[in-house]
Formats: structure tokens, sequence, C-alpha cells
């Protein structure tokens, strides 16, 4: 038996919420000292809210929250860089002041909501004044980024209705192969990573799996197979790490200084080393569509046929159909594959984590996980016949109970118009509202003692008795998470694999690892697996 000790993500700590929200607001107050002498920091005037009993900022001002630095620019940030952490500040502010409470960032007005109903109310909305993302997540993206993410009002509508196909359970059923095809070479590469015994670093590959699956999935192309994966891989990083310095160098939000700076230029450089790969990538796509003498849209983007729906259709294909130009199309595959990589593989790690720490957990899992893989029935060739993968019913309350106790996602939005919470309370615009899921899936009313993981807090009579807002890992609703279905396929075809492959233990323990949940989206503590190969299989 080959016994090997991996680390995963060696990560600084930098990212620590506290920490960024300190460096971030020293230079935000400095930004909008300078942006309230200058146009944008005018705020338009609210005074009639017709048909409304309740005067939204009477309602406001009457909510309880804890109490902000008289300088409004630091507000509340004070309250969140403490010992416990800034999650568990959240935690402690929403057992202190219920179901909604105010706090003050940056010079910005912000409800917290803490109920699946008032969580309910935002995510629920179809009114277009409630779709504008956070000021914060608004500031992250590069001004010149495009895509659905980052979009609001109708470019995110005709966004959203464009891509939604290629993302459908019976689209993604058409790439199964891809699945197991990805998985196995990483299986293969962790065997040879491990094959000297020594301590290694994996975070790397489980990552590359990750994106090789969704960019095979999402532009109809193996990069691994034209050696392209690696630089689209690395570009990628470069382009997120970069853009994203900008958070512990808030001077570069200067558009003047951004444009001068490395990291720009680095940006840039990743962007059109990119640019190189999904040229060849439309290049191909372009030649189909020659050839079916598809015309779909007019110079001026107007839709002069219906588009026809395929579900083969990878969404490059639809894009380049509804007469996107590259560029388009090149932004939407980089965020998307942005999102999608550090999200997945975030995941993958904390759900492998959980069962490298409930080890009984994990035997019932590894046991489903076997009958199934070796019933040649559902097995052909390595690949787990799509329906087959429906069976591994436990695998997934696990994976559940892992994204409840580790959610990535929040939500936030800035209003436009106002926001109903209920009978007494309505929130009025240009005040930010958030949804944070760590405080949710921890309430112990829905779920009791929730630090304990517990899989069967997912069976179907638990789910159908429980707020459908109460468990919110991929939000609901409009703006929720376009890609769910991949990601929970990804997660259960990689951990299934991983089970199958190796037995997963820990030397940490939870309470050891608890920092790693302080993280914004990458754990801040590495986290400690030893793989054990499986014989046999
Ligand atoms: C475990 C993995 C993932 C998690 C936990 C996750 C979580 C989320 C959450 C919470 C949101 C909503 C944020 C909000 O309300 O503002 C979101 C939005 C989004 N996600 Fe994911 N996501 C994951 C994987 C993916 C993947 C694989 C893709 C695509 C390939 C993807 C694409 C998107 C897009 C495009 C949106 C924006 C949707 C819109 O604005 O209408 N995500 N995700």
């Amino acid at each position: 038996m080959e016994t090997n000790f991996v680390l995963v993500y060696p990560y600084s700590g930098k990212a620590l919420l506290s920490e960024f929200l300190l460096v971030f607001t020293v230079f935000l107050s400095v930004l909008k000292l300078v942006q309230v002498f200058g146009q944008n920091g005018k705020r338009k005037k609210w005074d009639k809210f017709d048909g409304l009993a309740v005067d939204p900022y009477k309602a406001y001002k009457a909510l309880p929250g804890p109490r902000p630095f008289p300088i409004r620019l630091i507000g509340n940030v004070l309250s969140f860089v403490s010992k416990t952490g800034a999650l568990n500040k959240f935690v402690e502010f929403a057992k202190k002041y219920g179901p909604c409470y105010r706090l003050v960032f940056f010079g910005e007005d912000y409800v917290v909501l803490n109920t699946p109903s008032a969580a309910q109310a935002i995510m629920l909305s179809t009114d277009p004044g409630h779709f504008r993302r956070g000021a914060i997540e608004e500031m992250l993206w590069p001004e010149d980024m495009e895509g659905l993410l980052i979009y609001t009002g109708e470019k995110w509508k005709a966004r959203k209705k464009m891509l939604t196909r290629p993302f459908l359970y019976k689209a993604l059923q058409l790439h199964n192969p891809c699945f197991y095809k990805q998985c196995g070479r990483m299986i293969k590469q962790l065997e040879e990573r491990f094959s000297n015994g020594s301590i290694q670093i994996v975070d790397d590959l489980l990552k590359q799996a990750i994106f090789r699956m969704s960019s095979e999935i999402l532009m109809g192309v193996d990069l691994s197979e034209t050696g392209d994966d690696a630089i689209f891989c690395e570009s990628l990083e470069t382009f997120m790490s970069k853009s994203f310095d900008r958070v512990f160098r808030p001077w570069l939000f200067v558009k003047w200084i951004w444009y001068r700076s490395s990291q720009y230029r680095e940006t840039q450089h990743a962007l059109r080393a990119m640019e190189k790969v999904t040229k060849k990538v439309f290049k191909k796509y372009r030649e189909k569509l020659e050839l079916e003498k598809v015309l779909t849209v007019d110079s001026e983007n107007n839709v002069v046929e219906e588009i026809p729906n395929d579900l083969s259709y990878t969404m490059i294909e639809v894009m380049l159909r509804h007469g996107l130009t590259e560029k388009q199309i090149l932004d939407e595959v980089a965020v998307m594959l942005l999102v999608a990589n550090d999200t997945t593989s975030v995941a993958v790690e904390y759900a492998l984590f959980m069962l490298a720490v409930h080890q009984e957990h994990q035997e019932i899992c590894r046991q489903e996980v076997d009958a199934v893989f070796n019933d040649p029935s559902k097995n052909k060739n390595g690949i787990l016949d799509f329906e087959a993968l429906k069976e591994l019913k436990y695998l997934e309350r696990c994976i559940q109970e892992s994204q409840r106790i580790h959610p990535l996602g929040s939500t936030m939005r800035t209003l436009d118009t106002p926001l109903r919470i209920n009978e007494e309370l309505v929130i009025p615009p240009d005040v930010s509202v958030f949804v944070l899921a760590h405080v949710l899936h921890h309430n112990p009313e829905y779920f009791p003692n929730p630090e304990k993981f517990d899989p069967d807090r997912f069976l179907p009579e638990q789910v159908r008795a429980r707020h459908n807002y109460a468990y919110i890992p991929f939000t609901h609703g409009p703006r929720a998470c376009l890609g769910m279905k991949l990601a929970l396929l990804e997660l259960k075809v990689m951990v299934s694999t991983i089970l199958r492959n190796f037995e997963v233990s820990t030397p940490d323990r939870r309470e050891d690892v608890k920092a790693v949940i302080e993280g914004i989206v990458k754990p801040a503590k590495p986290i400690r697996f030893t793989f054990k190969k499986r014989h046999g299989v």
C-alpha cells in the first residue's frame, strides 16, 4: 500500500476577509472623497413612493444594527476586523440583530438579510431595478469586460435567455464521456505525482481537470488535444490574479493609473493569449456555419431568422449563431471559466475534506460508488451511464452537506427601486442588500446543530419540510447560478472517481481548518490530505 501526503492550497492567507476589508476601506475612502466632488457622487432623490403604505426610509432607519464609526466612510468596517473572523461576526450579528439589520460600508448603506423569506424577496424578484450587483462586486471586474455575470437590465435578460440552453441537464448529458475522459487523466496525473512518495501539491491537478471539463463543454473542443489547455488556463489565472490585485492596491481603481500599470499590461497580455486560442475555435465553427449557410442576424444584429434551438450547440456556437462579436464571446468565455474554475475546484476540495474527516460517511459513499462502477450494465469502459450517476444518492447528500457547511456564494444587489421584504419593511433604493449563504446555512432553526456534518439533512422528506431558501449554495431565482447543473455534475464525477481510486484521510482536525472558511474564495490555510491508492480497482 502506498501512502502519499498531499498539501492542497498552500495559501498565504492574504485573502482573509478582515484584512481585505481593512485595506480596501482606507483606499476606497479616498476614492469616495474624490467621487463626492465629481458627477458620479450625486445621488438620485427618491421622495415619492406611490402605493406604498410604509415610508421605506423611515422603516430602514428603524432597523437595528451595530453602531457605525462616526466617519461614514469607515462605517461598520471595524466591527468585522475580529479574531473570530468576519464570517463568524455575521453569524453573531444575525443572532443579535435578527432577520434584517443595517450596516454602513465605505459610505454605502447595506441591509443584511438573514432569513429564507427575506432572501427570497430579493432572489425571486423580477424587477430589473433589483438586478444590479453590489458596488463592490461591480468594481472588481475590469471596466472593459462584458458578460452575463456583469450585465444588468435588458442586456442581462437577453444574454441569460441566450445561454440557458447549453447548461440544461439534457444538453450536458451529451458531454457525459468528457467528464470521465478528463477525470481519468486527472487520476493518472495524481498517480504519477505520488509515485516518488514525497509530499506533493495537487490542487493544480484538480483545477486543471475542472478547467478541461468546463472548457470542452463550453467550447466543444478539447484544448489539451491541441496543446492549448496549459496556456489558456495560465492566462486565465494571470488575468484573474492581476485584475483582483486591485483589491490590495486600490489606487489601481483610478483608471489613469490602471491603464499605465504593469498589472493592466499583464491582463492584456493574458487576454491576447486566450484570444489566440479562441480564434482557432471560432474558425472551426465559422466553417461549419458557412457550410450550413446560416444567416441568423443582420448587420444591426437584429434576428432575421429564427435561431434553431439545438441542444448540441455549445455555448460558443450559440453565441456565434446570435452574431456576437469575437471580443464579446471571448469575454463571456473568460468570465464563465473564471467563475466556474475557482468555485468548483474549491467545492471539490471541501467535499473531499469533509469525507476525509468523516470516514464513516466516506465508506458509505465508496460502497455506493463501487456498486455502480462494478455493474457492467452501467459502466461502459470507465464511463458511467448518465442515469446511473443519479444512483449515487448518498454521495450527493454528502456534497450538499459539504456545500451547506462551506458555501462559496453570497448575493449582493444595489437597489434601483424599493424592495418589499414584508408588510412592515420596504427597503429604499440606493441601499444595497446582502445575503450571506453561510449565515442562512448555519441557522439552527433550519439546520439544528449546524456545525455537525449530517448528510441526512438532505433526505427528500427533510428537504420538503424546509424553506426552499434556507439552502442557497447557488442561490435561486432569475439571477441564480447558470452553471449549477454543470458544477454539480463535475463535483459528483470527480469526487466519485477519486473515492473509487483512493482512500482519503486528513491529519487535520475540523477545528484546525475553521480558518479555511474565512477565506473569500480560496482556503486561507493549507488543507492536507493523505491519498492511499486502492488496489484492484
Ligand atoms: C460549486 C460551484 C459553483 C458555485 C458554488 C456557484 C455559485 C454561484 C452563485 C451563488 C451565484 C449567484 C450570485 C448572485 O446571486 O449574485 C452564481 C452566479 C453565476 N454562476 Fe455560479 N457557481 C458555481 C459554478 C459555476 C459554473 C461551473 C459556472 C459556468 C460554467 C457558473 C456560472 C455562473 C454565472 C454565469 C452566474 C451569473 C448568473 C446571472 O447573473 O444570471 N457558476 N454562481
